[in-house]
């Protein structure tokens, strides 16, 4: 690691105690004194092993510094933390959700760490702060580039003048509701989805239309359309086909949104709803966009992965709809027991009191996933990967809930 100082480039190993990547990958027992590195931001041993957090300065802890010696473990060279660490860590990374407007990830590149200065010695290291510190920092970062540069193709007058000739949006919510109370089980959205950051490509014969009216065929409720092209290979002309092919399940457009103007941009398209993720929003953002998709006759799919992104939603009034996601956006974990556990107790309660339509969202590929999730109180699913990669979608579907729910929902429909 390089650390820019008043006299030219120093390499962090000449600080006292702070190792280098190459220092600690290299020795097997490596020594650290504690008093001598500061974690800034969440910052963590491994973090400096995997080069993925940006900022580290050479400043003490002064409250904890003692010159005890921390042992790496020697197999994979990653240090267990001691709880007081773990504790500064967490009132950091609290500090930063507070300063954040509750939202884990930096916005918008930081401009890079300041200076320090060690005796003499002025220094930072190399541009840094500019690193993403995750794939979700990366896709926002890098969304934020394109949405600036299209807007100067397509400003926003432009694209609310086109808003009358784009087909006329229709009921997402409805549509779930009903699909879930014909069935008796929770409504589909089923995912058009090449590639994912996480999964490579999933379907290397990807063809969107084709997909779409084998999830229709199948008894999808709702379809969600990956539209991001870089991380996921999808995009927006695969939207509009699957649209004027004449599907008649609504349309999620599956964006990582982040600027108001993705959203008259979605419903141009023929988007019937779009994904608000809590993760990248703060909340006066999802307030001011859920009611901007209320005028234009959107759905707002509010997506949450934790209890904190969950409680900030379940603040804001005329929410609707709100999707737990089962897998982690910064780090790819995926649990479904999540939704478990963000469903139970008083969070809970509180979405049956404002009548809240819970969507089960990612890791599900049994009958008995789609069981457990809705014991525990979804109405709704959204499944990708265990579809998608099907070569018979419209099987995939009946495989995946145990029974036709197609067959079932038009038997149950000719009744009535
Ligand atoms: O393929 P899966 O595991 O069935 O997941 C689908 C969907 O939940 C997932 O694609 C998703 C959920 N939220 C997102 C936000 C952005 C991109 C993708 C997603």
């Amino acid at each position: 690691m390089e650390a820019i100082t008043s006299f030219g480039v120093l390499t962090t190993k000449l600080f006292k105690g702070v190792p280098s990547k190459e220092h600690l990958r290299s020795n097997s027992n490596t020594h650290v004194r504690r008093s001598h590195i500061s974690w800034g931001r969440g910052f963590s041993i491994s973090n400096v092993i995997n080069n993925t957090r940006p900022i580290m300065s050479c400043n003490a802890l002064e409250s904890e510094s003692t010159d005890e010696p921390i042992v790496f473990d020697p197999k994979n060279n990653i240090a267990e933390p001691p709880p007081e660490w773990k504790d500064w860590e967490e009132r950091k990374r609290q500090e930063e959700l507070d300063s954040n407007g509750g939202i884990a990830i930096r916005r918008r590149p930081a401009t890079g760490p300041p200076l320090h200065y060690v005796g003499p010695f002025e220094f930072r290291l190399q541009n840094k702060g500019n690193t993403p510190r995750n794939i979700l920092e990366e896709i926002v970062w890098n969304k934020e580039k394109e949405v600036t540069k299209i807007k100067e193709r397509k400003p926003l007058v432009s694209l609310k003048k086109g808003l009358p000739s784009a087909p006329p949006a229709r009921d997402f919510i409805g549509a779930l509701r009903a699909r879930a109370e014909e069935t008796g089980m929770p409504a589909l959205i089923a995912e058009v989805k090449k590639a994912s950051p996480s999964r490579g490509v999933i379907q290397p014969n990807f063809d969107p239309v084709k997909i779409a009216q084998a999830y229709e065929k199948g008894g999808a409720a709702c379809i969600s359309v990956l539209t991001d092209s870089k991380y996921f290979q999808g995009s927006f002309e695969n939207l509009q086909a699957i649209r004027d092919a004449g599907i008649e399940c609504p349309l999620l457009c599956k964006e990582f949104i982040i600027d108001a103007w993705q959203l008259y941009h979605a419903r141009s398209k023929g988007a019937d709803a779009v994904l608000l993720i809590a993760g990248i929003l703060p909340d006066r953002d999802i307030k001011y966009m859920s009611k901007i998709c209320k005028v234009l006759q959107m759905a707002a799919l509010v997506e949450v992965h934790n209890v904190t992104e969950l409680d900030r939603v379940l603040g804001i009034d005329g929410i609707e709809l709100i999707g737990i996601n089962n897998r982690s956006l910064e780090t790819f974990d995926v649990d479904i027991k999540n939704t478990e556990h963000l469903l139970k107790g008083d969070r809970g309660q509180r979405i049956r009191d404002k009548d809240i339509l819970v969507v089960g969202e990612s890791g599900m590929f049994t009958p008995d996933d789609i069981a457990f999730v809705q014991r525990v109180g979804v109405r709704a699913v959204l499944v990708g990967e265990s579809l998608v990669k099907q070569d018979d979608p419209a099987a995939g579907i009946a495989r995946l809930f145990g029974q036709d729910i197609a067959i079932r929902s038009k038997v149950k429909t000719m009744v009535a």
